[in-house]
């Protein structure tokens, strides 16, 4: 016999039924651990993306900051429409006044009550804290609160006065960290609520004409996102709205003093209801969403934009997955169509400027 044969023969009395019998368990041992190991791993993944139980609004204590005009108002009787208890929270009484009037003629049962309280959530936080204690003894443990309070300033960077950049932090920033920090302690032996940010798309993107307004809006995006990791075993959840142009008292105001540059690049997104903000924001809180975005911009926007962002549902992340490449594409002609936008208007100043000169 070769020796080639010689192997031959033994290879194949190795690989004989009997041999393989004997090296069965192991490979049903492999086979076993590597299922154990996939499901695991599966188990790991999905993990982030079981979504929470969603949050009762009937009976729930609902405190809404700038509750007494625009969005805030709405969300207050989009919530007050599903028999929640709400404080509104403000500084000028009277509209505080006006607005619970309003909210009233929402309810669906002859027990619910809304509260008003004037203050300014941006100077002192004691106050703020003393405030919030007293709406929970009246009306219970808030069980949402919505940071809607807040101002915008828009113009050229070097003409926005240096003290307006503090301001946006403060009411835009500490505003929304003073009311979250109040409630935050009772949340958390309670093991359950919901703390709403109202940013902005102006908090998504950095805009001509929003060098004081955008950052405030994108910090809160940051505090949101570290709280949300502090406060989820405590089955608190966090969610960030992101709305386009919105048609309120505070718009109109905004749109008195806003460069051309800045009207022009918004009126992509363009200009929604508050009421139909209201709607989406309140179902994307009380569904625990992290994110809540308007219309098919904000959409592409919140996918494009959500870093390492909490997910809170499968489909929300495999659609991130799936659409980043595209939606990075379709960005990149927005933003050319920005830049032109900057480029003709500055000509088109320069040009005034230099017939001007000539009269
Ligand atoms: N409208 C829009 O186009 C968009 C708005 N947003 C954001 O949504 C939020 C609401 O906007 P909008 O409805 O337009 O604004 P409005 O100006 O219509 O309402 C603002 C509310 O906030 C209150 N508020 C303002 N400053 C303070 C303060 N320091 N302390 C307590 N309350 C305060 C106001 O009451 P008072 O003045 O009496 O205190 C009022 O109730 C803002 O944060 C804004 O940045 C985001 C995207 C788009
Ligand atoms: C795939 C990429 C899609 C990109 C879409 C870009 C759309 C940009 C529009 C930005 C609008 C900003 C509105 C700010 C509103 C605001 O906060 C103030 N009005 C507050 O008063």
């Amino acid at each position: 016999m070769s020796s080639e044969e010689a192997l031959g023969s033994a290879l194949s009395h190795w690989l004989s039924f009997n041999s393989w019998w004997l090296l069965l368990p192991f490979i049903m041992l492999l086979v076993v651990a590597a299922f154990i190991v996939a499901f695991v791993l599966l188990l790991y993944m999905i993990s982030p993306l079981i979504s929470p139980k969603p949050l009762k609004l009937n009976g729930a204590h609902v405190v809404v900051t700038g509750g007494s005009s625009g969005i805030g108002k709405c969300i207050a009787m989009e919530c007050y429409k599903h028999g929640a208890f709400i404080t509104l929270v403000a500084r000028d009484e009277h509209k505080l006044v006006q607005a619970k009037k309003e909210v009233e003629k929402c309810a669906i049962n002859d027990k619910q009550v809304v509260l008003c309280i004037s203050v300014d959530v941006s100077k002192d936080y004691n106050q703020v804290e003393s405030v919030i204690k007293q709406a929970q003894e009246k009306l219970g443990p808030v069980d949402m609160l919505v940071n809607c309070a807040g101002t915008s300033i828009s113009g050229k960077f070097e003409e926005v006065e240096v003290e307006r950049f503090k301001k946006m932090m403060e009411v835009n920033y500490l505003g929304s960290v003073y009311p979250t920090r109040a409630v935050i302690t009772t949340m958390k032996e309670r093991r359950m609520g919901r703390i709403m940010f109202v940013s902005s798309q102006a908090g998504q993107i950095g805009l001509f004409g929003y060098t004081a307004y955008s950052p405030s809006k994108f910090a809160l995006r940051g505090l949101a996102e570290a709280l949300q990791m502090e406060m989820k075993p405590y089955n608190i959840y966090v969610t960030v709205a992101y709305p386009p142009d919105t048609d309120t008292p505070g718009f109109a105001e905004e749109n008195k003093t806003k460069p051309l540059e800045t009207k022009l690049i918004s009126e992509t997104a363009g200009v929604c209801q508050p009421e139909q903000v209201a709607k989406i924001v309140v179902k994307d809180a009380v569904q625990g969403n992290f994110t809540s975005s308007f219309g098919p911009d904000g959409y592409m926007l919140s996918a494009l934009t959500c870093g390492m962002s909490p997910v809170t549902s499968i489909t929300e992340g495999l659609q991130q997955i799936v659409t980043m490449g595209l939606f990075r594409t379709i960005a990149l002609f927005y933003l050319g169509s920005f830049d032109s936008i900057v480029r003709r208007c500055m000509i088109q100043r320069e040009h005034s400027k230099a017939a001007d000169k000539r009269e």
